[in-house]
């Protein structure tokens, strides 16, 4: 149990219809008996006016009080819910903290003591701050599930089994003379874990579409300087987020719009045109592009084709670009076919300014533009093109970000952890005369690494990162 009793304001920024001061810890009675004079029943909603120690009112509001350990602090809470006035929370924080023990919280204070109390485990906690972080309706539902303890219950049970694995193998320890009984256990030891580990391996496959919920779907714009990006970023986004000019090599800076399609987070890349330059900025910009288009879960590939030397070719250098990794599930390919593969899915090529007549004498060349070859074709200035594009776009983020309710691991400490134990757990099954001692051991490694998942084991360290990520009151 903590000495110090915390308290803060709760609810968003102020001014606001209502603001909620939640007051948890020993001294929660204490808060509530001299701010509203009395306590009210528990977890009943009382009228109360709020007075400062010297008997002056602040406020009149409403006045809670949740007797621990079944609150979601497991201490003590007391509420009040006052009129949202900048002066009159500042005023009643005053009179709080003025209290003997009790001081401001710190960010995520609130949500640290339910996990230490055991109210949540730590994806629990992760799940909540997804929570109050979520912007689209995907988001939403994934954190609401692993708030609630969806990955808690599938990491839990994987604990369990490892643990009954263990258990087999050090119970071995005592029969270590009559071999009979040692291989047998052995037998449905390796079983277990291979089961554990195939079960595992399975979950990650998820992790990549959970990663791309909670960051977003990235998409890189890319092309040649003057190729019509900003203006294509600008008729998605449906506002001017970029500038846009008729001078080549305008946009210097990688910029970035999130829209919500269908309730994934999409983050739209606008980027310098790539060309050879000696502008240092502009050499700057470009490099900046290439690392968008790294990130980038799908790039568009844009061509003006009246720009010399010629449809494709120009396309065929910015596609050197991307990573053969790159891929809607983020996973790393092998062998050189299914690279290939990859690029197809995950770049399209899209034809710029069709508004412009086409079959035109290319000024530089005199050649005739070529036609077909790309996957879209499009008009920032007319809209032709634009809603398909958008489509194409929303359907690929959908599916690389799957199913939200599907209890997938959102974040990359969490896939970090489960490579760690399959990998240790694999390095069990593979040495298959490790003597009884070391293969124990080795399964003691990954169980530390599957309670670091729920903060079981091993955390301590982490917490500070965790729980600062909340905001205050929270
Ligand atoms: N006013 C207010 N609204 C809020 C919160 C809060 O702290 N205060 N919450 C803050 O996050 C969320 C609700 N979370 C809560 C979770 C558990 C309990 C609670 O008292 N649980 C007990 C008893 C359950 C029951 O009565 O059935 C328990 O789990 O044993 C209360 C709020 C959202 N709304
Ligand atoms: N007619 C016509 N002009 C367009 C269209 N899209 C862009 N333009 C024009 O092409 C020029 C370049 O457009 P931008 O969107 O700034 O091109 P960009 O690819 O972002 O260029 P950089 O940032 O310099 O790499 C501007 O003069 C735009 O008005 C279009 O669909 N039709
Ligand atoms: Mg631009």
């Amino acid at each position: 149990m903590h000495s110090d009793t915390i308290a803060a304001l709760s609810s968003g920024a102020l001014p606001s219809g209502v603001a909620v001061v939640r007051v948890s810890g020993a001294k929660a009675n204490v808060a509530m008996t001299s701010l509203a004079g009395a306590m009210p029943p528990a977890r009943q909603a009382s009228l109360r006016t709020f007075r400062s120690a010297d008997g002056v009112p602040i406020d009149t509001g409403i006045a809670l009080f949740f007797d621990g350990p079944n609150t979601v602090t497991g201490e003590d809470i007391a509420e009040f819910h006052l009129h949202g006035g900048r002066a009159v929370v500042s005023a009643f924080l005053q009179a709080v903290t003025h209290i003997a023990d009790i001081r401001l919280a710190e960010a995520g204070e609130f949500t640290r003591r339910a996990f230490e109390n055991g109210r949540i485990d730590l994806t629990e906690a992760e799940g909540l701050a997804d929570l109050l972080a979520a912007e689209t309706e995907g988001q939403r539902r994934a954190a609401f599930d692993q708030a609630r303890g969806a990955l808690s219950t599938v990491y839990e049970g994987w604990m369990k089994r490892l643990t009954q694995a263990r258990a087999m193998i050090e119970a071995g320890f005592d029969f270590a003379d009559e071999d009979d009984v040692g291989e047998n256990a052995g037998a449905g030891v390796r079983q277990a874990v291979s089961e554990i580990c195939d079960d595992i391996r399975a979950h990650l496959q998820k992790a990549s579409r959970g990663e791309i919920l909670r960051s977003g779907y990235k998409v890189a714009i890319v092309g040649a300087p003057n190729a019509g990006k900003s203006s294509l970023l600008n008729a998605l986004a449906e506002r001017e987020a970029a500038i846009v000019t008729d001078v080549p090599g305008t946009t210097r800076d990688v910029i970035s719009v999130t829209l919500d399609l269908s309730g994934v987070p999409v983050v739209l890349l606008d980027t310098a045109g790539i060309r050879e330059t000696k502008d240092k900025v502009e050499a700057i910009g470009v490099g900046r592009t290439r690392a968008a288009m790294n990130e980038a879960n799908l790039v568009l590939a844009l061509e003006d084709p009246r720009d010399a030397p010629g449809p494709l070719s120009r396309l065929k250098g910015l596609l050197s670009y991307v990573k053969p990794s790159l891929g809607p599930v983020g996973q790393a390919l092998d062998d050189e076919e299914s690279e290939e593969e990859t690029l197809e899915r995950d770049v399209l090529t899209v034809r710029t300014k069709v508004d412009l007549a086409s079959g035109q004498k290319d000024p530089g060349h005199g050649k005739h533009l070529e036609e077909g070859g790309y996957d879209f074709a499009i008009s920032a200035k007319t809209g032709a093109g634009i809603s398909e594009l958008m489509e194409a776009i929303s359907e690929r983020a959908r599916t690389a970000a799957g199913d939200p309710a599907s209890s997938v691991p959102l974040r990359v400490r969490q896939r970090q952890l489960l490579e760690d134990t399959v990998r240790i757990l694999e390095e069990f099954l593979n040495d298959r005369d490790a003597p009884d001692e070391i293969a124990a051991e080795t399964l003691r490694r990954a169980s530390t690494r599957l309670g670091a998942l729920t903060g079981a084991v091993g955390v301590e360290d982490l917490l500070d990162v965790i729980f600062s990520e909340f905001c205050i009151g929270k």
